[in-house]
């Protein structure tokens, strides 16, 4: 079983048992009540590259990585250097996180949220609109096509946004025919963890003109933002080098500032 399916079937053990004691009346009510979604694609779209900040506890491929005991300040940091989007973990057993992290994050922010997870039921899009996501993150790999294209259908139904994540040509095949508008590459490859940088390189070209492309992990520095930029990205998604840097706010500047860098805007559809 590779490591994705492994994560999948501890998702939805916890998913089953968050569903026993939450009814889905429950969450649309609440979701209701939380504060209309924010636009993600105007959010990752511009004459800069946009970073995607993420609060992520551990990772399956390294453990723990950095403690963060109040995610809002962490978040707080991101905004204040100049996050366009901020990204929270809320898978538990690998990557630490929780829905409590997301409402945290909401209460403190204002800048647009991806709920990051592993998402297989419509009954996660629900919790992420009712926590204040305003983006969902929708892995094709762990994903039929069929079920694919109804979460594609029913988050944007709800308001939100969803960022489909794609490894290879054939998945942006697929994220494409699901109507996708943001694509991201992970550099990551989530059955075997490894990252490969020059899969964006690789990939990003069979991205049709118009979807917003986002490189997504192993992101280290302004150097590898404007790597990612120059091959198309119009924003990167970073995490591991943030949460383990001394500064997260000054490193988050560090990179919008080379995003801002005029050099930058060609090449970018
Ligand atoms: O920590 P990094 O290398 O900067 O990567 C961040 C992000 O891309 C990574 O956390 C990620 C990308 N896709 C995911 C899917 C699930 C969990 C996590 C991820």
């Amino acid at each position: 079983m590779s490591v994705l399916d492994e994560i999948i079937d501890g998702v939805r053990e916890d998913l089953a048992e968050r569903q026993a004691r939450v009814s889905l009346e429950e969450l649309k009510e609440r979701a209701a009540r939380a504060p209309s979604a924010r636009d993600g694609v105007a959010a990752l779209k511009g004459d800069s590259v946009r970073v995607v900040c993420e609060v992520k506890r551990s990772s399956p491929s390294k453990g723990a990585l950095a403690a963060i005991a109040d995610p809002a300040a962490l978040a707080a940091d991101y905004e204040a250097g100049g996050a366009a989007v901020i990204s929270v973990l809320t898978e538990q057993r690998r990557f630490g996180g929780s829905l409590a992290d997301l409402e945290a994050v909401r209460a403190k922010v204002d800048v647009p949220i991806l709920r990051k997870d592993f998402i297989v039921t419509a009954y996660q899009l629900w919790e992420a609109r009712a926590y204040g996501a305003d983006l969902v993150l929708l892995i094709v790999a762990a994903l039929e096509q069929e079920a694919l294209v109804s979460l594609v259908e029913r988050a944007e139904s709800i308001g939100l946004t969803p960022l489909v994540e794609v490894h290879d040509e054939d998945e942006v095949e697929r994220a494409v025919a699901a109507g996708a508008k943001i694509i991201g590459v992970n550099a990551r490859n989530l059955r075997t963890l490894r990252v490969d940088r020059s899969t964006f390189d690789r990939v990003a070209p069979e991205i049709p003109a118009g979807i917003v492309k986002v490189a997504e992990s192993g992101v280290r520095g302004p150097h590898d933002l404007i790597a990612y930029a120059n091959e198309g990205a119009d924003a990167v998604l970073v995490g591991e080098s943030l949460v383990t840097g001394k500064d997260p706010r000054a490193a988050v500047a560090d990179l919008v500032a080379a995003g801002a860098h005029p050099a930058l805007r060609h090449g970018r559809s």
